[in-house]
């Protein structure tokens, strides 16, 4: 059962944070017998701001049999029925910053929930990010009413105290925001070019907040990649890192 053994080989050089608040879920395989875990993947969660390279970083692994990726469901947040509820929060966040997180809660869900016979699952971001990043930072900018923020809260305790949505290790690609920013409009996205740098600026504290100061609860050690290289360097960086971030699969 090699995906039961996740972070055996990390030394004690690699940046590899463990000092999470929550209990981490990573486990040996002596612990793995002992605790009569199920077989389930091992989870790894990319994070980082917008433009900091996950989308390219699961591109990278996909190439793996042992992986299965699981993107953000733009298409589900971009097709609710016929509306927009991305188009819509980046057009009047103010408006669309409850229905919008609120739909990202459960569609992240179902992005935990993903069903798949690989050992290992790349998961484009987390529930938890949309918690302490993406809904922090609609409530401190204003964006969302006091009673919007602590019904969102009061849902992401409830699901991640009732549904299972293990993370066994979190990869946090930490670019500087104006990377992020010349990334975005390189790349020159429709819904993206009313983006300010400062939403960027704002992004970047709350997942340093989260990562690096461990300000809220981190479900998972936490791999931290420099993600300001250029493609190239990112891909040595990726493959130096694979053993981790696929558990010794390969
Ligand atoms: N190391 C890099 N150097 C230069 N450009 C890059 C690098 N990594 C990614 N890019 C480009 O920057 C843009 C953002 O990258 P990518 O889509 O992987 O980021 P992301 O974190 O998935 O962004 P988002 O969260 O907005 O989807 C893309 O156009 C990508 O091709």
């Amino acid at each position: 059962m090699p995906w039961l053994s996740p972070l055996r080989d990390v030394d004690n050089n690699s940046q590899v944070s463990t000092d999470s608040g929550m209990k981490s879920s990573a486990v040996s395989p002596s612990d793995s017998s002992s605790l009569n875990l199920p077989h389930r993947p091992f989870v790894v969660s990319v994070e980082g701001n917008i433009g900091s390279g996950k989308t390219t970083l699961m591109q990278y692994f996909e190439r793996y049999d042992c992986v299965e990726a699981v993107p953000e469901p733009i298409d589900k947040w971009t097709n609710l029925k016929g509306h927009n509820a991305l188009g819509n929060l980046y057009m009047d966040a103010n408006r669309w910053s409850f229905s919008f997180n609120t739909y990202a809660s459960l569609t992240r869900c179902q992005m935990h929930e993903t069903k798949t016979n690989k050992s290992v699952v790349l998961l484009e971001r987390s529930l938890y990010s949309t918690r302490y990043c993406f809904v922090e930072n609609s409530y401190q900018s204003g964006d969302l009413h006091e009673m919007e923020y602590e019904i969102l809260t009061r849902w992401f305790n409830y699901l991640v105290k009732h549904e299972h949505l293990p993370i066994d290790l979190i990869v946090y690609l930490k670019a500087e925001p104006v990377k992020c920013y010349e990334r975005l409009r390189q790349r020159h996205r429709r819904e993206e070019v009313s983006v300010p740098i400062s939403l960027i600026e704002d992004l970047h504290r709350f997942h340093e907040c989260w990562l690096i100061e461990k300000k809220y609860p981190v479900p998972a050690p936490v791999l931290i990649l420099d993600a300001n290289l250029d493609r190239a360097s990112m891909q040595s960086l990726f493959d130096e890192h694979k053993s981790k971030i696929l558990c010794g699969q390969i």
